[in-house]
């Protein structure tokens, strides 16, 4: 199982090399945990890139939105910056799930993966853990080296 998260600006969205290199560390995944800051609106307009990106490359990747930064709202909700209703509006509409986190205090973190976990082994089909499709190594097959082809 392959797992992606980005939320900061400086390395997504606005750098096309980054962008592509990227696609290397997500292709074929069946997860990906996008992350926003509840405080921070902005965030929110990458992970609309990310779930782009994903949507477009990525058919079969179940997508995860993940606010983070819980803990502060506790003493004040001024700073929430991201309705927990509209995200999970917008994660309904991608046929995503939707978890508002925190490191921190660790609010939500294991239910988060382990819904994760849960859809993976739910998800894949029974066939792919019983078939016999090992990988021939006297094959010299491009889409094994792919990734170092560039
Ligand atoms: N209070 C609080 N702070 C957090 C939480 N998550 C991250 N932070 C803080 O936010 C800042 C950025 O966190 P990172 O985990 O480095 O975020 P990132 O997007 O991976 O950042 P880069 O590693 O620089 O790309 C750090 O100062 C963290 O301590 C959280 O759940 N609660």
């Amino acid at each position: 199982m392959e797992f992606y998260t980005k939320r900061r600006s400086e390395d997504t969205a606005g750098s096309e090399r980054y962008e592509a290199m990227s696609r290397i560390y997500y292709r074929g995944a069946k997860a990906a945990i996008v992350c926003y800051d509840i405080t921070d609106s902005s965030s929110f307009q990458r992970v609309k890139f990310w779930v782009k990106e994903l949507q477009s490359c990525e058919q079969h990747c179940r997508i995860y939105l993940c606010g983070t930064k819980l803990d502060l709202l506790e003493n004040d909700r001024s700073k929430r910056q991201l309705d927990f209703h509209d995200v999970r509006d917008y994660a309904e509409e991608i046929k995503g799930r939707h978890y508002e986190t925190s490191s921190k205090t660790g609010q939500n973190v294991d239910e988060l993966f382990q819904k994760v976990a849960e859809d993976y082994v739910h998800f894949t089909p029974f066939q792919v853990m019983t078939e016999e499709n090992g990988v021939d190594l006297s094959q010299k097959k491009e889409t094994y080296f792919s990734c170092c082809h560039h």
